[in-house]
C-alpha cells in the first residue's frame, strides 16, 4: 500500500451515525436507520480527498465498549485492535459520538483512546444538538482529550468537510494519543463526569416532543392499540395503493406481449416469448408497486425511530414466548427478506436467544411471498369493502402475515420448552431520538429495493422460467394423442410424480410442480404458474392468470395453498445463510424439517376443513 493511501476505521456507540458518515465520504449507499445495530458487518469504500489522498473507509458495528459481547460487536474489537484476520490496524481511528448524547459515547470514546493509537473525535449530530441547545467548547475538549475533534452532520452533504479537512491534512493525521496512567483507568465515569463539566453545556430539559410522544407510544394499552393499527394501515395501503398499479403493469406486458408475437411466426419461440417472458416474468413484475408501497412504510419506520420502541412494547411478549425485545427488529426486516434479518440476529448477545430467532425468521412473510399472495387474493377473494371502509383482500393480506407472526410465536413458545436453560435476559436497548425522514434516504432505500427485485426477476426468475417453459413444452405429444399436449411433456411427468406428496393437501399436479423453482425464489412460483397455464393453452396475461387459477382450482386448494406458502420451507438462499450464521448443518436440518411439517399439516388442516365446509 502506498504511503500516501490511509486507512480510517469509523467507530462508536450504535445509532451514532457512522455509516451515514460512510456513505457520505465514499458515496456509498450502506443501510442508515434509527435503531442500535443496523450495521452488523465490516464495509469498506474508499474516495479520493482533495489532496489526491487515496483514503480507504470502513465502516463499522457500533459497540457500546470494547469488551464484545455479541458477534458483530467482536468484529469492531478485532479490526480496532488489529486482530482481524488478513487485516493490519487502521492508520485512523474515527470515534464517531453523538454531540446530543454525549455523557453516554464519551466513555466509549475513553475506551478506545487506551488502545494508544492515532484517533480523531468526529462530533456527529451537531445539527440536533444546535437545535436542542447543547454547546460544546470543542476546542478545550480535544485539549482534554489529546486528540483533534471535529465537528460533522452526517447527513448534509457538506457537514463532513471539516473531517475531511483534518484527516486530508499532512500525515500523520494525529499522533497516537497517550493512554492514560493507570491510575485513572479504574473510573471511566469519573473522567466523563469531569470533561462533560469542562466542556458541555446542556439545556436543562431533555427533548420535550419525544417525551411527548413517548407517553402514547410506550403507553401499555394505548402504544399496543397504536402498533395494531400502524401495522393493519400498512397493509390496507399495500393493497389500495399497489394494487390499481400492479393491474396497470400487468396489461401493459400483456399489450407488449400480444404485439411481440405478431411479429413472430408461430412455433416455439414465440411460445418462449410470449408464454415464458411476457406471461412468467411481466406476471411477476406486475407486483412490483405493492413491494415498493410495503417498503415506503417499512423505510419510513425504520427511519422515525419507533421501532426501538415498539420492540419495548412487544418485550414481556416477546420473552413469553422464548424470544427477546431484541429480536423485534431482526424479525421486522424478515419481511423484507429472511436474509437481512438472520444476519440482524448478530446485534442479540445471548446465543440461544439468536439461534430461536433466526430458527422463527423465515416464518415473517418475506416480500417474495408477496406476489404469490397477491395473486391467489386476487383471484379468489371478493374485492369488497367491510365496513365500508377496508378492504376485503387487503384484510386477508394482514391476516396472513399474522398467520406467520403465530406460528413464529409458537415456534418459540415450543423451543423454550424443549431447552433446558430457562433464564431470561432484561431488554437493554436505547431509545433514539424521534426523527423526520428524510426523503433522499427513503428513497435510496427504494431505489435498493427496487433493483434487488429487479435483479432476481432478470437473473434467477427468468432463467428458471426459461427451464419451466422448456419442460413444459418438450417434449411434443406423441402422435395420435388424446390429452392436452403439456400432459406428455416432462413438465406434466415431474408434476404427476410430485402430486403424490401433495394431493393429500389439494394441490393439484401444476402447482406441485411450482413448489420446486419457488424453492429458488419464491416469486417463481407465480411465474412458473403463469408459463405451465399459459403453455397448456390458457391466457394468463393481465389479470388472466388470476382467471385461468379460479377456474382450474377450487377455493379449498388455493386456501390451502395461501397457508402453505405462509408456513413454506425457507428458500436456498435462506438456509445458506442459517448454514452460514451458525456453522451447524443441523440447525439447517432442524429449520427446514420443521417448516416443512409446519406447512404440510396447516395446509392439510386448511384443505379439508374448506372442503367439509364448501
Ligand atoms: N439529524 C441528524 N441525523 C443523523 C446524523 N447522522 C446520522 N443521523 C441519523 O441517525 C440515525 C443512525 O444513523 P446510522 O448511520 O445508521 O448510525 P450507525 O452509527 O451506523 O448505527 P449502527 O450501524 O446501528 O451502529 C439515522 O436515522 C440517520 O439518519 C446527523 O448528523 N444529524
Ligand atoms: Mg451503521
Amino acid at each position: 500500500m502506498s504511503a500516501s493511501t490511509l486507512r480510517i476505521a469509523l467507530v462508536g456507540n450504535p445509532n451514532c451515525g457512522k455509516t451515514a458518515l460512510f456513505n457520505q465520504l465514499t458515496g456509498g449507499r450502506q443501510k442508515v436507520a434509527n435503531y442500535a445495530g443496523v450495521t452488523v458487518e465490516r464495509k469498506e469504500g474508499r474516495f479520493t480527498a482533495p489532496s489526491g489522498r487515496l483514503l480507504h473507509v470502513l465502516d463499522l458495528p457500533g459497540t457500546y465498549s470494547l469488551d464484545a459481547t455479541s458477534p458483530d460487536e467482536q468484529i469492531t474489537h478485532d479490526v480496532c485492535a488489529g486482530n482481524y484476520p488478513g487485516e493490519p490496524a487502521p492508520d485512523l481511528i474515527v470515534c464517531v459520538a453523538d454531540a446530543t448524547n454525549l455523557r453516554l459515547h464519551l466513555r466509549f470514546v475513553l475506551e478506545v483512546k487506551r488502545l494508544g493509537r492515532p484517533m480523531v473525535l468526529s462530533l456527529n449530530m451537531m445539527d440536533a444538538a444546535r437545535r436542542r441547545g447543547v454547546t460544546i467548547d470543542v476546542a478545550e475538549l480535544s485539549r482534554r482529550l489529546g486528540m483533534p475533534v471535529v465537528e460533522t452532520v452526517a447527513v448534509r452533504r457538506d457537514g463532513v468537510k471539516a473531517l475531511i479537512e483534518r484527516v486530508d491534512g499532512a500525515m500523520p493525521v494525529a499522533a497516537p494519543v497517550q493512554p492514560d496512567d493507570a491510575a485513572s483507568r479504574a473510573d471511566l465515569h469519573a473522567q466523563v463526569r469531569a470533561l462533560m463539566a469542562a466542556t458541555v453545556t446542556m439545556p436543562r430539559a431533555t427533548d420535550a416532543l419525544d417525551d411527548a410522544l413517548d407517553r402514547w407510544a410506550l403507553h401499555p394499552v394505548f402504544g399496543l392499540a397504536i402498533l395494531a393499527l400502524v401495522m393493519f394501515l400498512v397493509f390496507q395501503a399495500v393493497y389500495s395503493v399497489g394494487k390499481p398499479m400492479t393491474d396497470a403493469i400487468a396489461d401493459g406486458f400483456d399489450w407488449m406481449g400480444t404485439h411481440v408475437a405478431a411479429w413472430m411466426p408461430p412455433g416455439p419461440l414465440q411460445s418462449l416469448v410470449t408464454d415464458g417472458i411476457f406471461g412468467g416474468i411481466g406476471t411477476v413484475l406486475g407486483f412490483l408497486p405493492e413491494i415498493l408501497v410495503l417498503f415506503v412504510f417499512i423505510l419510513t419506520l425504520e427511519e422515525s425511530g419507533y421501532l426501538p420502541r415498539a420492540a419495548f412494547l412487544l418485550d414481556r411478549l416477546m420473552v413469553s414466548v422464548g424470544l427477546t425485545g431484541r429480536s423485534f427488529i431482526p424479525l421486522l426486516s424478515s419481511f423484507a427478506c429472511a436474509i437481512p434479518g438472520i444476519m440482524g440476529t448478530r446485534s442479540i448477545t445471548d446465543p440461544r436467544d439468536r439461534l430461536a430467532t433466526i430458527l422463527v425468521a423465515p416464518l415473517m412473510t418475506c416480500s417474495a411471498r408477496l406476489p404469490v399472495y397477491a395473486l391467489l387474493i386476487g383471484a379468489f377473494i371478493p374485492s369488497r369493502r367491510v365496513l365500508g371502509v377496508f378492504n376485503l383482500q387487503g384484510m386477508v393480506l394482514f391476516a396472513l402475515y399474522a398467520i406467520g407472526i403465530l406460528g413464529a410465536m409458537l415456534v418459540g413458545w415450543v423451543m423454550k420448552r424443549i431447552r433446558r436453560d430457562k433464564s431470561e435476559h432484561a431488554l437493554l436497548m436505547e431509545l433514539p431520538s424521534y426523527r423526520l425522514p428524510k426523503l433522499r434516504d427513503v428513497s435510496i432505500g427504494l431505489y435498493e429495493r427496487g433493483m434487488i427485485f429487479v435483479k432476481r426477476l432478470t437473473g434467477v426468475i427468468l432463467a428458471l422460467t426459461v427451464i419451466m417453459w422448456f419442460i413444459s413444452t418438450f417434449p411434443g405429444p406423441p402422435p395420435g394423442a388424446t390429452e392436452p399436449a403439456i400432459e406428455y411433456s416432462i413438465a406434466g411427468y415431474l408434476g404427476r410424480g410430485l402430486q403424490h406428496i401433495f394431493a393429500p393437501i389439494g394441490f393439484n399436479w401444476q402447482i406441485s410442480l411450482s413448489l420446486i423453482p419457488a424453492f429458488a425464489a419464491r416469486e417463481t412460483a407465480v411465474a412458473a404458474l403463469a408459463t405451465v397455464y399459459a403453455v397448456g393453452g390458457d391466457a394468463v396475461g393481465g389479470a388472466g392468470l388470476g382467471h385461468a387459477l379460479a377456474v382450474n382450482f377450487p377455493l379449498a386448494s388455493a386456501l390451502s395453498l395461501l397457508v402453505w406458502f405462509a408456513f413454506a420451507p425457507q428458500c436456498m438462499s435462506t438456509l445458506a445463510v442459517i448454514r452460514r450464521e451458525t456453522d451447524s448443518w443441523r440447525n439447517v436440518a432442524i429449520s427446514f424439517g420443521y417448516m416443512f411439517a409446519l406447512a404440510y399439516v396447516a395446509s392439510f388442516i386448511t384443505y379439508h376443513v374448506a372442503v367439509w365446509l364448501s
